[in-house]
């Protein structure tokens, strides 16, 4: 296949707005693609290509040759020759690279040109919107969706997971197994305005959890050697001593399980998050930070004990297993009760120990990896939700020549973009406003006018805010009451924030 037929369906993926129309393209480039070109058909499309992976940085992408006239290059030439620069190390690397990448651009049209700057820029993003790619996938290879989406949890890479639907339908996908040692994409939570609601969402009776405000990890065991992977499947191994500790002394010696590591003090209160989050991302001199501030491990899921899958047992069966597996010690602690009374007590202890509030789990739900379902519900006493910055205005007064009031964004996945749900400026510290600042004009993507400034829609942050109410000023038809700043979210994409339909959620 040539590399002109996927640019031009990216292309018209961008240009169309509807979700449908643009799974239509998607699935019938991928229903005539050749068996050896899927893979790379998806990657590319999916934007799953970003310069970091192949090693080219914006410097090796100016001053390209003249395009060619005609498109002759096909999909695997041109893959061929990324891997050929994904290749180049050691001395002169950097010269051979750039040789290699103006090789490359002189055998491609403009249009192409501009297609493989964006891709190896990380910029394009279209196919990779939420599901869009996997139900092209189902589509084109007649699979459910469901089975597509199984197989990405467990494998984590869809190209792979596409070109194995595409040349052997439900039956390779089905074929895909949780395997120790690789990360899969960890089950999130829904969200609920309260412990009456949440319960009703989750379908009562129903498991009340603890919610911890640490960091998730996913531990995997084979024998002696235990690996730990953090919600974005980032390997931390090395930064959570204790948690290898706990995970080899229990009498498994294979197994996948899921849980959070939080930092307490001596009196089991738990730290601010930021003292949790910069112990496990420290590298350095570990040993002696154990000392000063040591990890606590609860487990709360089991995704495989003794070499059987637990993914598709229902949240009891899971737990079941879990508890004869893990000591007590180290599990969440957690109620199980259909009685409102009972849980909004059990909710009020929580909050009042100093914990963030409580996930409310369906007793029936399997292990639904990488969603946001009604298996799991989150209700805290505090409302946060994780936006995205769309703008900022320049400041007043103390905060001038600071870029300070924020525009925010929830997530869109039917159209892809964001709706911007309202603004604020509550809770930047002098710090926060300067590093903003700095940054938001970095991300500026050209002024909306002389006080504002639009940026890529990149930075994620938490805000607090009071409810959700009706409001017909702003596009979504909702705003967000008293919304302030409580961090930035360096750990989430922009393709993480929270969607509308969360936000929606929380409207009493
Ligand atoms: N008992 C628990 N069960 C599941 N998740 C828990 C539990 N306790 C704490 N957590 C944390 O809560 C998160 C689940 O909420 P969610 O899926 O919305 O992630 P999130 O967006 O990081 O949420 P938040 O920012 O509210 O913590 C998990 O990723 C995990 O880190």
């Amino acid at each position: 296949m040539l590399l002109i037929e996927v640019v031009r369906v990216s292309e018209a993926v961008t240009r169309t707005p509807a979700r449908l129309g643009k799974i239509g393209h998607l699935a019938e480039l991928l229903g005539r693609v050749g068996a050896g070109e899927a893979e790379i058909a998806i990657a590319y499309l999916s934007g799953e290509l970003p310069q970091r992976q192949i090693g080219v940085g914006w410097r090796t992408l100016q001053d390209l040759p003249q395009p060619r006239l005609a498109a002759t290059a096909t999909l695997a030439e041109v893959d061929a020759r990324l891997t050929a620069i994904k290749a180049v190390s050691g001395q002169g690397s950097q010269a051979a690279r750039r040789a290699l990448v103006n090789e490359l651009f002189a055998g491609l049209t403009s249009q192409e040109q501009a297609f493989m700057l964006r891709l190896l820029g990380g910029e394009l993003r279209q196919g990779a919107l939420d599901g869009v790619m996997i139900e092209a996938v189902a589509k084109a290879s007649g699979a459910p969706a469901a089975d597509v989406r199984r197989a990405l949890t467990l494998r984590g890479w869809l190209p792979a997971v596409g070109a194995a639907a595409l040349a052997g339908g439900v039956t390779a996908l089905r074929a895909f197994k949780l395997e120790v040692g690789r990360a899969v994409s960890p089950m999130l939570a829904g969200s609920a305005p309260n412990v009456a609601a949440a319960l009703d969402k989750a379908g009562a009776p129903a498991a009340l959890e603890w919610k911890l405000d640490g960091i998730r990890v996913q531990a995997h065991r084979a024998d002696d050697e235990v690996r730990v992977f953090t919600r974005a499947l980032e390997d931390i191994t090395s930064q959570v001593p204790e948690l290898v500790e706990a995970v080899l002394g229990l009498p498994s010696g294979d197994l996948v399980l899921d849980g959070e590591v939080i930092a307490l003090r001596p009196d089991g209160r738990p730290h601010p998050f930021q003292v949790t989050a910069s112990r496990v991302s420290s590298k350095l001199d570990v040993a002696r930070l154990r000392e000063r501030t040591p990890l606590s491990v609860f487990f709360f899921d089991a995704l495989r004990v003794d070499g059987a899958d637990l993914l598709d047992l229902s949240y009891d069966e899971r737990q079941g297993i879990l508890g004869r597996t893990v000591p007590a010690a180290l599990l969440t602690p957690r109620l199980v009760t259909g009685d409102v009374a009972q849980a909004e007590t059990f909710f009020t202890d929580v909050v009042k120990a100093g914990h963030e509030g409580l996930v409310v789990k369906s007793l029936s739900s399997p292990y639904a990896a990488g969603r946001r379902g009604a298996g799991w519900v989150k209700v805290k006493p505090r409302h946060t939700l994780d936006l995205v910055v769309l703008a900022a205005e320049w400041g007043h007064g103390r905060r001038e020549g600071k870029l300070s009031n924020l525009h925010l964004g929830a997530r869109d996945p039917e159209g892809g973009g964001f709706v911007m749900l309202g603004k604020t400026f509550k809770g930047l510290t002098d710090e926060l406003l300067a590093w903003q600042t700095e940054r938001f004009l970095e991300l500026a993507d050209g002024p909306a006018d002389a006080w504002t400034v639009t940026v890529r829609p990149e930075l994620v942050v938490e805000i607090a805010f009071d409810g959700v109410q009706r409001s017909p000023r702003y596009p979504g038809g909702m705003a967000l009451r008293f919304a302030r700043v409580l961090r930035y979210r360096p750990d989430k994409r922009a393709e993480e924030a929270d969607t509308v339909e969360t936000v929606r959620s929380l409207v009493l």
